[in-house]
């Protein structure tokens, strides 16, 4: 095992925040990523996920709180760290001359320790385009390409920034796969996404952020069953019917009609328990229904409902601040 995580850590976070000015990027944010660990950082638009990750590569340095990664600090610019972390550099830093087995090849010349260029290539969906010139390439080619020279040195951490933005289905596939190929390597991974089927498919652990503090970490099964407690259930039924029974029925919390139209009415609950939901319309005659279906709630439910709360709350105390002034 590699030495600074003898503990099976590979990142540890304690108290970070972050001031820009007066604005509070990041406000005690504090957690382990283990070992082998893929580990999705979410959260809206400024909630601090870059910064975090600025903090965490060494490329800022927290107003307060330590950060430990591979039991080096990141400020420290170590260079037994700069081996063993990889983070996807920006695109500025490819030559537009170069092609891409070249571009691949002259990163690992970097690394004693390298895994095969043509190997590489190929997980990353490039190895048609292996003799292409850099400046040739389209903008999703060229993130692929970002991929292939973070991996090419074996990282133990490799951290992705928004690592699925911009790129079609296809390519999202190669990412994907790069990924799972890191973690059955034994490596660890950090990336941000905004894709909550990507967090639910990918990652081991999640940390919700937002406004600056994690408002969740934990699976994403465990923060679905704890805080994703209602389904969506749809069905259609004669226009006129008496929906009066429904507000009744065990575990519904709310009653909508979508839609009226050629006699057909579209109608959605949300419940706390679907089945029963399910079977009890399905047994009500009087309801005459059909197109029946079930939407559980998942990640997205989970993000949506933690970002509003936590805005709600962080605004209330923000009042609750004024009034006291
Ligand atoms: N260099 C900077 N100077 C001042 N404020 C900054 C700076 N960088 C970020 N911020 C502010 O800090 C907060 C967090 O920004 P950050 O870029 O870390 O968020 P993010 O979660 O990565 O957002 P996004 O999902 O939009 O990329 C935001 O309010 C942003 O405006």
């Amino acid at each position: 095992m590699e030495a600074g995580n003898r503990d099976g850590i590979v990142v540890s976070l304690h108290e970070i925040s972050k001031h820009y000015g007066s604005r509070k990027a990041l406000d005690g944010v504090g957690f382990d990523i283990r070992d082998g660990e893929v580990f999705g950082l979410l959260g809206p638009n400024g909630a601090g996920k870059t910064t975090l990750l600025e903090c965490l590569t060494g490329l800022r340095r927290p107003t307060a709180g330590s950060v430990r990664v591979l039991g080096h600090d990141p400020g420290s610019r170590a260079p037994e760290l700069r081996r063993l972390m990889a983070v996807q550099p920006q695109e500025a830093a490819l030559f537009p001359q170069l092609s891409v087995r070249e571009t691949v090849d002259l990163w690992a010349s970097v690394y004693g320790d390298h895994e095969r260029v043509d190997e590489v290539l190929d997980r990353v969906g490039l190895a048609a385009q292996a003799s292409q010139r850099v400046k040739a390439l389209s903008g999703g080619q060229a993130r692929r390409l970002l991929l292939a020279v973070t991996v090419i040195g074996r990282p133990r951490l490799l951290v992705l920034d928004e690592p699925a933005a911009g790129l079609d289905p296809q390519a999202k596939e190669h990412l994907w796969d790069v990924i799972r190929k890191q973690r059955e390597a034994g490596g660890t991974v950090l990336l941000t996404t905004h894709d909550m089927n990507e967090a639910t498919e990918l990652c081991d652990r999640v940390a919700v952020l937002v406004g600056g503090r994690i408002a969740a970490c934990d699976t994403p099964a465990r923060l679905v069953s704890a805080l994703a407690s209602t389904s969506t259930v749809t069905f259609t039924t004669p226009a006129g019917t008496d929906l009066g029974s429904l507000d009744a029925l065990p575990g519904v919390t709310a009653v909508e009609v979508k839609q009226e139209a050629e006699g057909r009415r579209s109608v959605q609950l949300r419940t706390t328990d679907a089945d029963l939901t399910l079977r009890r319309i399905a047994a009500d005659e009087r309801l005459v229904a059909s197109d029946l279906d079930i939407s559980r709630g998942g990640l997205d439910t989970v993000f949506r409902s933690l970002a509003t709360e936590s805005a709600g709350s962080q605004e209330a105390a923000r009042t609750k601040k004024e009034v006291t002034e």
